[in-house]
């Protein structure tokens, strides 16, 4: 029997789904607001899972589930949302840190996702610490995994193994679940380093009190609550490789750190006296623009050079073109495996969907739309009816207009701007800079960007 947190302010819908989980088992408690699941947290949890509704009266989950992991919360959550806000979900999804599941919820699929949840447990901002067994050939992670056939994922890996054998920092930059840590994996298990741990932390839910603690150790007493010594990532990590998921997190005061890391290869455990050497290849990933950060001040400039010996872009699944079928075969069979079930493949309307389909959440989200086919499949061929009913209707009415993509509009007015107020100023860039109201260094990146000549 598991402890549930269910926010929910549809009351009608929390009032199925409690007894629905009630006769699975499981005890609910129902909120109808954050606030409301605020107050539970701290007078009735730890709750065992957190079943979040996505738009709620007093805000969104999203925003809601990252303050808390910010504070150091670490229950295993899920979202549920419309298919409309999934791009949403998706975006601010931090891998481990929580999934989704689509309305309306589908009872199956709700309790695979919730025994998963379970399985989980605690949310943890290290999430994977693996020493490699040396001379075995043909890891798991190779058969996991696959490359892709199209032009663009064999550029990637033509990257990944150029880069593996050398000592270089990376930054690995894509969208949320193109398979950052995956490409990070690789460099690793390609590298001389490749019997040495591979640690992966994500900063993103690190809290911003304990972040230094976790990467460079402490010492017993240096803060209240360092009850005993503690042994940082860093060290840990040491003869091997730090991966650093959503570097962009780290508070100020923990990039100044790190780059000290990196260019003296030692750390101070916070309270102690005494240096560490540390002998540590770092690999970071973000699906943020560093470079843009770096020059609007909200990354350190010198520790994003430092990081960037090495750019890799991994491309969302959108531009991956014929990849699309290697991967639905590969996620099919997967699936298959975990929940004992045989479909052998999908229906060509469904394929057809999939292709017209952007794939804001890349390969996670094609992942979990394969899982919940095969899981509703009761013949080997999936089809249609088994997909979520608005991703359908929204593929039916969907031209792909170029108007339609917000960002690219918005790109699009803004290089616009730039170029008018550059030509009206004579390419002056110091005056462009004070009539666009941005600084000189973010005007720089932008015509760069833009390319603007
Ligand atoms: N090459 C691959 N072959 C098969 N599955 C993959 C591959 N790359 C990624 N995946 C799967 O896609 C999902 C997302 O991958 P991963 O966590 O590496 O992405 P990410 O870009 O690091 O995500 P995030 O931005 O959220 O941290 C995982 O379930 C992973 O198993």
């Amino acid at each position: 029997m598991a402890n549930l947190l269910l926010v929910e302010d549809d009351t009608t819908f929390s009032k199925l789904l409690s007894s629905f989980l009630g006769k699975h088992g499981h005890q609910v408690k129902v909120c109808s607001s954050l606030k409301g699941a605020r107050e539970a947290l701290t007078e009735e949890g730890p709750f065992d899972v957190l079943m979040l509704d996505y738009r709620l009266p007093d805000g969104n989950s999203v925003d809601f589930l990252k303050t808390l992991r910010s504070e150091g919360n670490r229950t295993a959550a899920f979202i549920m949302t419309s298919f409309h806000d999934v791009r949403t979900a998706v975006t601010a999804m931090q891998i481990g840190a929580f999934d989704y599941i689509t309305k309306p919820v589908n009872p199956e699929e709700l309790l695979m996702v919730l025994r998963e949840a379970l399985n989980k447990g605690e949310v943890t901002s290290v999430k994977a610490v693996s020493k490699a067994k040396p001379n075995v050939k043909a890891d798991k992670q190779s058969l996991e995994y696959i490359e892709g056939k199209s032009k663009i994922s064999k550029q990637l890996y033509e990257y990944v193994r150029l880069v593996a054998p050398t000592d270089m920092s990376v930054i690995i930059q894509g969208e949320s679940g193109t398979g950052k840590e995956h490409v990070a994996k690789s460099i690793h298990r390609l590298s001389k380093r490749a019997n040495g741990p591979f640690v992966a932390i994500d900063c993103g839910s690190l809290s911003k009190d304990l972040a230094a603690s976790e990467l460079f150790g402490h010492k017993k007493g240096a803060f209240t609550g360092a009850l005993m010594d503690k042994i940082g990532q860093f060290e840990a990590a040491d003869g091997g490789t730090l991966f650093l998921d959503e570097i962009g997190n780290l508070g100020y005061d923990v990039q100044i750190k790190l780059l000290r890391a990196l260019q003296e290869r030692i750390i101070v455990p916070i309270g102690a006296t005494q240096q560490v050497k540390v002998d540590v290849r770092l690999i970071a990933a973000t699906n943020e623009d560093l470079m843009a950060n770096a020059a609007t001040g909200d990354f350190r400039e010198d520790l994003y050079h430092r990081l960037n010996e090495f750019k890799i872009e991994v491309p969302p699944l959108r531009k991956r073109g014929e990849d699309l079928g290697i991967f639905v075969q590969h996620f099919v069979d997967k699936a298959n495996e975990e929940l004992e079930r045989n479909v052998r493949e999908l229906s060509k309307e469904v394929m057809e969907i999939f292709m017209k389909y952007d794939w804001p959440g890349n390969l996670r989200e094609l992942n979990n739309v394969i899982k919940r086919l095969v899981l509703l499949s009761k013949e080997e061929v999936a089809t249609t009816s088994a997909l979520p009913a608005e991703m359908i209707t929204s593929m039916e009415d969907q031209q792909k207009p170029a108007g339609s993509d917000l960002k690219a509009l918005q790109e699009t007015h803004e290089k616009e701007m730039i170029e008018k107020v550059l030509q009206e100023v004579r390419y002056n860039k110091s005056k462009a800079a004070k009539l666009l109201n941005i600084d000189r260094k973010t005007l720089y990146y932008k015509i760069e960007k833009y390319h603007i000549e």
